[in-house]
């Protein structure tokens, strides 16, 4: 991962290129405004001209009063149209950053915290297409500009002159405060971002600050954070402020420049008053474009803090779904072969080697933290391992497609959040052929959600809150298990999946997964060593090692952290 402040364009010229940004109506907005520049160029032209005596032609009058309305028009249209294209621009952005959020590798959300990314969809966004404005304000300044000086060089090559001496000055006002202006951009977006993620994950946990009557320092870390955003706040108003007197400096020098160089030239007769009006005219302009120059430069710089992180994302290469062999059945063994796997710096899996087969339940145990859920987690492809292979048959399971090999599993894990929306919704999530209200109905009767949903005002309308939090720990378990039995996979991957039931609800649960595994492969991950003992295949993880693998009666023999971990369930249990 690049620095943060790393000043790349490389993320935004990704960015430009990659987003779909609409350029054709960028475009028709330059030629607008290059319309407005002619009309604006034209009009001191017209005010020197009645100025120097022209006022009875009425024809003149006519096309003065004419163009101001003309340009007024223009002007409003083009603000219009400005403003739409970038609220436009900014929905495109959002659209792309949001459809490779969701392709990005589980690899990623190991690198950054997922609510930290929130930022990057709400705000980064507008930063940018404000820049992609400021650039065709640019552009439309410096023809206009090109205008002027053609206008100016016709009445006095002199002052055009004069005008080139104040370019090396703008450009390093320019410079200077737009790399202040980049790094107070870049901290300000990380504050941001990060103050989003504490309020964001605090909100969504709020029970559990409630629970364990943490608010005083959760307030704290709030606090914290809002202080750090605060200091980025001010550190970016200190740049403003003091990017203030160069460019109010680069104006008072300009105008002064040019008056006394104006009058010099009138006093001499070089230039008249007519012309000296409507050269004063662009005088009073030109400032205005040169703070709009360096006020460009500014909001460019901002826009490369604004897209360096989510530009940097953008370039990280997202899962493509499609590419592999396709898979038409997962009737195989699947095969963990020498499989090390690390979290960053983190071991936790070395050189397992085990079976799954085809057709049966393997149940995984083994002590708290020895890497079961982590195989689950391979198996899905969220991760790959870092030495060794997993294979199916005799092919690695890499090598097919991975939207064939996920949507052969269907995993129910320990916290099933839902999402929120109507129960009915969450469970054909996921399915592609949404399953019958049959299926659902038996699915629901086999998880033991049926009973409890029917009580439900709206029944299966009901809504579900954020993350199902209208539902017990227990009732959510039992919605996720119904959504994956409705959906008939070839593999259920249950991890600790019946563990905030009661143990009527569990053994009744576990009755109806047990009668369905029969047609099935199934992996569970449990401490319940009753449920272990009756799958047809164990494999023992202690530290992620692999130190047992059989039955249980071959295991009970062999194995002793299985002959320790089933004595001690038996004797808490006596
Ligand atoms: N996303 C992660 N990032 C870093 N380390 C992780 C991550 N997930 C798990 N770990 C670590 O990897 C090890 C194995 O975790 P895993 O969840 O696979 O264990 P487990 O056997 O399923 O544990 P439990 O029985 O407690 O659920 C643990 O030490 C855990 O702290």
């Amino acid at each position: 991962m690049k620095r943060k402040n790393d000043q790349s364009w490389k993320p935004l010229a990704h960015i430009l290129s990659a987003c779909g940004i609409p350029w054709i109506w960028y475009l028709a907005d330059f030629i607008f405004s290059l319309l407005i520049s002619m009309v604006t160029v034209r009009l001191p032209q017209m005010t020197g001209a009645i100025m120097q005596g022209e006022i009875f032609d009425k024809g003149l009058l006519a096309d003065y009063v004419g163009i101001t309305v003309f340009s007024m028009l223009l002007a409003f249209f083009s603000t219009v149209f400005g403003s739409w294209i970038s609220l436009h621009t900014d929905r495109v952005l959002r659209k792309k950053i949001w459809e490779h959020f969701l392709y990005l590798p589980m690899t990623i959300y190991q690198t950054y915290k997922p609510s930290s990314l929130i930022s990057r969809i709400t705000q980064d966004t507008s930063g940018i297409s404000y820049g992609i404005s400021s650039c065709i304000g640019v552009l439309t300044n410096t023809w206009t500009i090109f205008l002027m000086l053609k206008n100016v060089y016709h009445m006095s090559p002199r002052m055009v002159a004069a005008m080139a001496v104040v370019i090396p000055w703008l450009i390093l006002v320019s410079v200077v405060t737009g790399r202040f202006a980049f790094r107070a951009s870049c901290r300000t977006q990380e504050r941001f971002s990060d103050f989003t993620a504490v309020i964001a994950e605090r909100l969504s946990n709020i029970r559990g600050i409630r629970i364990h009557g943490e608010e005083l320092t959760e307030l704290e870390k709030g606090r914290e954070a809002a202080r750090r955003q605060y200091e980025a706040d001010l550190y970016q108003a200190r740049v403003n402020l003091f990017s203030q007197p160069f460019i109010y400096t680069s104006e008072a020098f300009l105008k002064a420049l040019f008056l006394i160089y104006g009058g010099f030239l009138i006093s001499r007769g070089e230039l008249e008053s007519g012309e000296f009006i409507t050269i004063y005219m662009y005088l009073e302009m030109l400032p205005v474009f040169a703070i709009q120059y360096i006020f460009a430069y500014q909001t460019l710089k901002e826009t490369q803090g604004a897209s360096m992180r989510a530009g940097q994302l953008l370039l990280e290469p997202a899962e493509d779904l499609q590419k592999g062999d396709s898979l038409e059945t997962l009737c195989q063994d699947i095969r963990f072969q020498d499989v090390s796997f690390r979290y960053g710096d983190r071991p936790v899996l070395s050189r397992a080697t085990f079976t799954v087969p085809a057709g049966t339940t393997t149940a995984i145990v083994g002590p708290s933290g020895s890497g079961k859920t982590t195989v689950l987690q391979l198996l899905e492809r969220f991760f790959v391992p870092d030495e060794g292979c997993i294979l199916l048959g005799e092919k690695e399971i890499g090598d097919f497609r991975l939207r064939d090999w996920r949507s052969r599993f269907r995993m129910v894990s320990q916290n099933s959040p839902l999402l929120s929306g109507s129960l009915l919704s969450n469970l054909v999530y996921g399915s592609r052929q949404s399953p019958s209200e049959g299926q659902i109905e038996a699915a629901a009767r086999q998880a033991c959600s049926y009973g409890f949903i029917c009580q439900l005002p709206k029944k299966f309308q009901s809504e579900t809150g954020e993350m199902g939090n209208r539902f017990s720990a227990g009732e959510r378990q039992r919605l996720a298990l119904t959504r994956a039995l409705a959906q008939d996979p070839e593999v259920l991957l249950l991890d600790e999946a019946v563990c905030h039931l009661d143990p009527v609800h569990a053994s009744e649960v576990q009755d109806h997964i047990r009668d369905q595994r029969k047609c099935r492969s199934c992996v569970i991950v449990t401490h319940d060593m009753n449920a272990a003992r009756q799958a047809g295949h164990i494999v023992v993880l202690d530290r992620g090692t692999v130190c047992g693998e059989g039955d249980h009666d071959t295991l009970y023999e062999t194995c002793g952290t299985y002959r320790r971990l089933y004595d001690r369930q038996q004797a808490g249990n006596c």
